[in-house]
Parts: C-alpha cells; sequence; structure tokens
C-alpha cells in the first residue's frame, strides 16, 4: 500500500496538499500528483507542497507542484503555509526555506501573518521566460484585445495585464489561451488587474498549470511590481483577489516582500493505489 499522511492548508483560499517528504514514504509520479490534485476523486488542491530536508543551508526545501502534474518555482502563497509548519516545528519565527528558485526569508509578525521575502522581481525578457527579446513593459501577446502585458518573474512567469474592471474578464476563456501563448515558452500565470488607488489594486489570476485560484501570492507580487512599473502605484499596496487581500511591497533593492494569512484545514491521509 502506497500510503501518504498529509495537512490539508489554504492561504486565503489558494489550497494545498502538503506532505512532509522528509518522512520515509512512497515516491509519488506525475500521474499521482494528477489524480491527488483531482477534486471529485482525488483530494483536490490548487498545488501540491512537500517538504524536504534542507540542500543549502536553510531550514527546509519546499517543492511545488501543480495539479496539471507539471513543477513550479515559486508559490507564495504555499511559502506561508509551509513556512507557518517549520517555524513551529523548530520555535523559531524566522525560517529559510529553500526552493528551486533560491533560498525565501520567512518571518512570523506579531498579529500571526507571515511575511515573506519572495526575492528579487526579474525583469529581463529572457528570465521571464519569453520567445522574442522584447521590452517586459509592453508585451503584446497574440490573441489578447485587452492590451500589452507587463512581464514579471517572480521564481515563475507572470504576465499582468491592467484593465478597467479586472471583474468584467472572461477568465475562463481567456486565461488557457494566454497562459499556453507562444510567446511564453514556459508558459505562464495570467493577471488582471485593475488599480483602484496607490496603494488598492484588485486582481484576479489564472494560474500555469492550475487555472482559475482564489488567490496567487506570487501573482499578487508580479501585478504590484507590473504597477509600479507603469506609474500606476507605490511601491507597496493591499492587492485583493478573490481570497482576500494580500499586502505587498517592492523594496528599492528589487527584493518583494509579501505578508497574508496561513490557514490549516484538515489533516489526512491517502492510499495513492485507489486512486484511478
Ligand atoms: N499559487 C501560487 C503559484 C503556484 C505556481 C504557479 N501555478 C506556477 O505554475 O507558476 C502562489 O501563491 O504564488
Amino acid at each position: 500500500m502506497r500510503q501518504i499522511a498529509f495537512l490539508k492548508m489554504n492561504g486565503l483560499g489558494n489550497d494545498f496538499v502538503v506532505l512532509d517528504g522528509r518522512e520515509p514514504g512512497p515516491a509519488l509520479s506525475e500521474r499521482d500528483y494528477r489524480a491527488v490534485g483531482d477534486r471529485r476523486r482525488g483530494v483536490g488542491y490548487d498545488q501540491f507542497l512537500t517538504i524536504e530536508a534542507p540542500k543549502n543551508g536553510g531550514d527546509a526545501f519546499m517543492r511545488i507542484h501543480n495539479p496539471d502534474g507539471s513543477e513550479a518555482g515559486a508559490c507564495g502563497n504555499g511559502t506561508r503555509c509551509v513556512a507557518d509548519l517549520v517555524m513551529a516545528e523548530l520555535g523559531k519565527d524566522r525560517i529559510g526555506l529553500e526552493t528551486v528558485a533560491g533560498t525565501l526569508i520567512c518571518e512570523r509578525l506579531d498579529d500571526g501573518r507571515v511575511r515573506v521575502d519572495m526575492g528579487p522581481a526579474r525583469l529581463d525578457a529572457a528570465e521571464i521566460p519569453l520567445a522574442e527579446s522584447v521590452d517586459t513593459l509592453n508585451v503584446e501577446i497574440p490573441g489578447n484585445p485587452y492590451g500589452p502585458a507587463c512581464c514579471v518573474n517572480m521564481g515563475n512567469p507572470h504576465a499582468v495585464i491592467f484593465v478597467e474592471d479586472a471583474d468584467a474578464i472572461p477568465l475562463s476563456e481567456i486565461g488557457p489561451k494566454l497562459e499556453t501563448s507562444d510567446i511564453f515558452p514556459d508558459r505562464a500565470n495570467i493577471e488582471f488587474a485593475t488599480v483602484r488607488g496607490p496603494e488598492d489594486i484588485r486582481m484576479r489570476v489564472w494560474e500555469r498549470g492550475a487555472g482559475i485560484t482564489e488567490a496567487c501570492g506570487s501573482g499578487a507580487c508580479a501585478v504590484l511590481v507590473a504597477a509600479a512599473r507603469r506609474g500606476l502605484s507605490g511601491r507597496k499596496a493591499d492587492v485583493e483577489l478573490d481570497g482576500g487581500t494580500l499586502t505587498i511591497e517592492w523594496r528599492e533593492d528589487g527584493h518583494v516582500l509579501m505578508t497574508g494569512p496561513v490557514a490549516l484545514s484538515f489533516k489526512g491521509t491517502l492510499d495513492l493505489d485507489t486512486l484511478t
């Protein structure tokens, strides 16, 4: 029997299966990730997060999978959830959480929220990555009628499109088309955003490999960076997603800070072999 014990957690409704991969257990295949991610036949999640032993002097390593089985370089909301667990386990209020995109410093604040230094926003076309060497401030995506996107890499690729009313966009139709555009060789997370004031932004997200989610932490970081680059906002703002609000700051040194809540929904065990 290939059994796993897991936690179901969420950050603003962006939900995660969290597995402690430091404990002995079965190795998961791409098919297993897809089967657990099925919301009717499996558990369902926006990302599957595996905690592994640190590899680079940090306190733990976090591996991120989307429900389509693909691996991602960043997950802001998931970072807060895993950081919360690791901080509780180690009795610390500040840790370094390693990911494939680098080590992220995570801190617990007095109000219980977790702040993550998501690292530097990367803005060169090759870093997004884009198929063409163009200015990432204004990227024309073929088939996108909503105006040029501002592209940002936060450890994962994002394309942010500013519109009058993000809530009026048919996200489930346009999201998958833009995610898989040839301009994005690694696909991309797609954000539609409306700047309501210099410190107040509304956004909705179509996540690469996951579809519409209630929140995306790296996406909120990308939106704030894009808004500041376009001169639409300051360098710190509250970003409202469907699941709630994150506070994002783009520091002068290029690093992006994300602050938000963490929630545990339930614990469970699962036999991978019973999933179809
Ligand atoms: N929900 C996440 C982002 C997860 C990864 C993304 N779908 C990708 O493939 O890059 C977040 O909170 O940042």
